[in-house]
């Protein structure tokens, strides 16, 4: 296996300690792999919580999840040693606040510290759901779903897991792309055009295999299963008011202590990837999806859902990134023709999950729920029926982070067309 270049997250993270301005040598970010998330908390301290989500999708549907989580001892974060420990721990309570929530409210003062400590939201994110929830077995190549399984489920099914999969081998083949833009910041830096020219049609044809593995997705998860079963599980507290939580949720400090919270469901717009490329080819979607605080767009608003370092180094790539900019000013014809089919690679992956999303969401949406999963299909809708926002969407639809999909997702996709020159 190419090593830890493969594993998106720990490139990224390596990425963090390093200062980006040199050309790395290809293989400086993947000396050490940093190996799998942790499958279980081994301290017998954190079993109550390992002991229930290890066993999720059965106490979710004969209804004992909500007692169980209500007696739940109060654990402390005193025997959390290692940041793949705190990881864990966030992925389970963000499993089991989310099974609490909408599978029957109390999330206690752990998952509001760890939250912190991780620069995280106290809810279950794209981090908790995906980028901390897969495992593998020894030597395996970890851009192929098929080799990756899932630790912890709202459902049991296969299509849970094919859905979460797909997102992790993304990941992977994605992280391959971060020392090329690199590499190719330094090129324009160093005004080598024609090395600038290689890295950007390397750009395109590995993002020409992301849409590959997306379009996977149809193979093991089923749009019906995603949509009734899994669906309702990845709400997040925002805009919920038909759903039956009109102030959100209320995190108990103790002590008759507490404060109410609105957060945005899971969703892979919490993924630092997809952000990173349009960063790099200098897409700008800051106007794209209508959030408050007005001024910052959804994409933007994402990024408080992501792992600090992830958040950070956004950031600085954001300051680093000089490619259109050259691009533009070169008279140079392929390189401009690298850069526009870069550009287009990246809007035809957006129209590829264009698709998905009619297949999974618009059409289930459309058709009838199966007998016993009636209340569950008045959650998977309940965010269309917010009060206020039906006329603003005539599809009565809205993703898991509360935007209205087709009209965002296209806006999102043809902002990035325009960037080509
Ligand atoms: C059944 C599978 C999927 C469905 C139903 C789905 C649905 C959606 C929806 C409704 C949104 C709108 C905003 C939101 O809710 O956050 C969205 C956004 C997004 N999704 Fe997916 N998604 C799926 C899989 C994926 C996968 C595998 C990726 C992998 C990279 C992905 C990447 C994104 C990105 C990057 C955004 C933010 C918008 C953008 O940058 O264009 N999605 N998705
Ligand atoms: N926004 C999507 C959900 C979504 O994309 C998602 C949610 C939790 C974990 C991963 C996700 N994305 C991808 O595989 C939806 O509206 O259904």
């Amino acid at each position: 296996m190419d090593t830890a270049v493969e594993y998106a997250i720990p490139a990224y993270l390596k990425l963090e300690g390093r200062t980006w301005t040199a050309t790395p040598s290809p293989r400086t970010t993947a000396s050490s792999p940093t190996g799998l998330p942790l499958s279980r908390l081994s301290a017998p301290y954190y079993a109550p919580w390992e002991d229930l989500a290890s066993d999720l999708p059965r106490l979710i549907q004969t209804g004992q999840i909500r007692p169980l989580i209500d007696n739940l001892p109060v654990l402390t974060t005193a025997s959390l040693q290692s940041e793949p420990e705190w990881r864990r721990a966030y992925s389970v309570l963000g499993f089991l606040t989310h099974a609490y929530i909408w599978g029957g409210e109390k999330p206690q003062d752990p998952l509001l510290e760890i939250s912190a400590h991780l620069g995280l939201p106290p809810c279950a994110t794209y981090a908790a759901l995906t980028l901390w929830n897969w495992t593998t077995f020894p030597e395996a190549d970890v851009t192929n779903p098929d080799n990756l399984s899932l630790l912890t489920s709202f459902t049991g099914t296969k299509d849970e897991e094919w859905f979460i999969v797909i997102s992790v081998a993304i990941e992977a083949k994605g992280a391959r792309v971060v020392p090329l833009m690199l590499d190719a910041i330094a090129a324009a830096t160093a005004n080598d055009a024609p090395r600038l020219t290689a890295l950007l049609c390397r750009f395109s044809d590995i993002l020409e295999d992301l849409t590959v593995t997306l379009k996977r997705m149809y193979e093991k998860n089923d749009p019906n299963v995603f949509f009734h079963q899994l669906r309702p599980f990845l709400a997040g507290s925002k805009n919920m008011a038909a759903a039956g939580l009109p102030d959100g949720v209320f995190y108990d400090l103790g002590n008759g202590q507490g404060e109410w919270g609105q957060y945005s469901g899971g969703s892979n717009a919490q993924s630092s990837l997809i952000q990173t490329f349009d960063i790099f080819l200098g897409v700008n979607h800051s106007a794209t999806g209508d959030v408050k605080p007005a001024g910052t767009g959804y994409i933007q608003e994402m990024r408080k859902y992501m792992p600090s370092p992830h958040r950070n180094f956004l950031q600085t790539l954001a300051k680093l990134t000089n490619t259109r900019r050259y691009i533009l000013s070169s008279t140079d014809q392929s390189l401009k023709e690298a850069y526009n089919s870069a550009v287009l690679s990246l809007s035809s992956f957006r129209d590829a999950h264009i698709q998905i999303v009619s297949r999974y969401i618009i059409i289930p949406a459309k058709s009838r729920a199966p007998e016993q999963k009636t209340e569950r299909v008045n959650l998977a809708t309940a965010s269309s029926q917010v009060k206020g926002l039906e006329d603003k969407n005539p599809t009565g639809l809205y993703g898991t982070g509360g935007t209205s999909l087709i009209p965002f997702l296209k806006e999102t996709r043809d902002t990035t067309k325009a960037a080509t020159c």
